[in-house]
């Protein structure tokens, strides 16, 4: 009877007390994983560290602009050591600014490899879309996917391409000329247009039906991969719920509606003669892409050191073709969002391009440029440049170390991400005297230009060395001509009471773009 009442009163205990003794527990676990986080291991002769809290306060801030988060956090933090390191993709990264470390990373593709993102982190939606993409493999993979998608990309780019597109954008821009233009959307659907036209001549008819479903769904993808919350806590997604949720029944839409373009693609292509020159210079990149993928099926692709490539996996397909998406929508509407802010803000410059435009172009509304005139539209590039040095639109060059790396003092342990921060390299005054001045004459190729710009690997908003941007020759032809006219059709300014006057708002992380920007454009003709 005594046993039976001890037992009961045993139980009664620990019925009262369990919950307590898991909270107790749990709490425990909680603070030790602050702790651990907020002071992390010296294992790499003391690099500097930013406190979680901070990175997290600022990630938090919303719009605040890269240029605040690279001057009032990563500076101070920095100091002379040229590195730092900060709370991302759940653990500690290193972030580098000097010239000497940049370099090695860019050129020793062996130790700074690609961070397989999906590795680092399985349960993202992020790495996802992307899957296995040429831009994240390394060594025999990475050569492989090079092989079959690099022709695809050296290629010549005529101005035709990009007619269409380009001059219903400014068709629309004109159209929305009442009230300022909300920058951001609208060339965010313009080069969308482009994309889709030159990778697979698909149309989203982002311009002309702002309710096309697949052009939403891809936005809502793009802004869940970049989402600074589950990239600094990417097992969040575990958990997803609502609209995160949402966009990962989106990402299977997304992955249906690209197979079933290559799927007919190839239906059309296999078999088919080889394409002529003239075919090749107007086709699509898709139409290139699956052309060297057919011939690495009959053994006739080698890559860079004479291998023969294994042919892609279907899935490796889509990949590649959802990375040239992703790689290269938003990286150009936003750079030319900000050319439109910093031409807007420098109207001197605006003048003096716009001038340059009519010498070449004329001064009538209907002209574009053809493959000769655009030639000389030359200074174009240069305001670019600038306008990608002052806002780069990767704040970070990201790589994992494959061994252990000595910098400077400090010795690196291997697999620890390291990353170039372009914002530091491109506003010290030791490589771009008055960094806060926009100069475009400082990518000149005039020795006397003013304040040039001549310490090689510090200038990298589309990378370097063999992993540079692929599609920065598209980019920068599409820029190019865009800009042209934009000139030709547009005059614009800033509203007086626009906040981008005195800063640029933007998001703190990922892909930089200038968030609410709003200019008044007043058609020429
Ligand atoms: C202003 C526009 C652009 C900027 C600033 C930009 C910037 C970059 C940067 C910084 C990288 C990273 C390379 C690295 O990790 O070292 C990159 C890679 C890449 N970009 Fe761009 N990009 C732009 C436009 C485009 C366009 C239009 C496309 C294609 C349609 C494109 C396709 C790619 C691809 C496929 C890669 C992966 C290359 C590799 O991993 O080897 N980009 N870009």
């Amino acid at each position: 009877m005594e046993q039976t009442y001890a037992l009961t009163a045993y139980i009664a205990y620990m019925q009262n007390t369990a919950p307590t003794i898991a909270f107790a527990a749990v709490a425990m676990y909680v603070i030790y994983y602050v702790l651990s986080l907020a002071v992390p291991q010296n294992n790499d002769g003391g690099v500097p560290y930013i406190p979680v809290y901070k990175t997290m306060r600022w990630m938090m801030k919303g719009a605040v602009g890269r240029y605040e988060v690279s001057q009032k956090l990563d500076k101070p933090y920095m100091g002379d050591a040229g590195i730092v390191k900060a709370w991302m993709f759940g653990g500690w990264a290193y972030k580098v600014s000097k010239v000497e470390y940049a370099r090695r990373l860019f050129m020793q593709t062996d130790i700074f490899q690609k961070v397989e993102i999906r590795k680092l982190m399985p349960h993202n939606l992020g790495p996802r879309v992307t899957g296995s993409s040429f831009s994240f493999e390394n060594g025999d993979t990475y050569r492989g996917h090079r092989a079959v998608v690099g022709p695809a990309f050296r290629r010549s780019w005529p101005t035709q391409l990009f007619k269409k597109p380009l001059l219903e954008l400014m068709d629309v821009i004109e159209h929305e000329s009442a009230a300022p233009l909300d920058v951001l959307l609208w060339l965010r659907r313009g080069t969308l247009d482009v994309l889709g036209h030159i990778i697979m001549s698909y149309n989203f008819n982002a311009l002309s039906d702002p309710d096309n479903k697949e052009r939403a769904m891809y936005d809502s993808l793009l802004e869940a991969m970049l989402h600074p919350l589950y990239n600094m806590f990417p097992w969040l997604d575990l958990f997803a719920t609502g609209e995160r949720a949402k966009q990962w029944e989106y990402l299977g839409h997304f992955h249906k509606f690209i197979d079933g373009v290559i799927d007919e693609r190839l239906k059309m292509m296999d078999g088919k003669p080889a394409l002529t020159d003239d075919q090749r210079n107007h086709a699509d990149l898709l139409t290139l892409f699956l052309e060297s993928y057919l011939q690495s099926k009959s053994g006739k692709v080698l890559d860079d050191r004479g291998k023969q490539v294994t042919p892609l996996t279907r899935e490796q397909l889509r990949s590649n073709i959802s990375l040239f998406y992703v790689a290269g929508y938003d990286t150009t509407a936003n750079s030319l969002s900000y050319v439109m802010l910093e031409l807007a803000r420098f109207p001197a410059i605006q003048k003096k391009a716009r001038d340059i435009a009519i010498e070449v172009l004329g001064d009538r509304k209907d002209v574009y440029p053809s493959d000769e005139q655009l030639k000389e539209l030359g200074y174009m590039d240069l305001i670019v440049k600038e306008t990608l040095r002052r806002n780069s639109i990767l704040a970070e060059i990201r790589r994992r170390l494959g061994a252990p790396v000595q910098l400077g003092p400090y010795t690196l342990p291997k697999d620890a991400v390291v990353s170039v921060d372009t914002w530091a390299i491109h506003y010290n005054p030791d490589y771009f005297p008055e960094p806060d001045k926009f100069i475009p004459e400082r990518f000149s190729e005039d020795v006397a230009s003013p304040l040039k710009s001549s310490v090689p690997f510090t200038f990298t908003p589309f990378s370097n060395g063999s992993r540079q941007c692929v599609g920065m020759k598209f980019s920068l032809i599409e820029q190019r001509i865009a800009i042209s006219l934009l000139l030709l059709r547009f005059e614009w300014t800033l509203p007086d009471d626009s906040p981008f006057w005195g800063s640029t708002p933007a998001a703190p992380a990922g892909l930089i773009s200038p968030v609410g920007l709003k200019i008044i454009t007043k058609p020429r003709f």
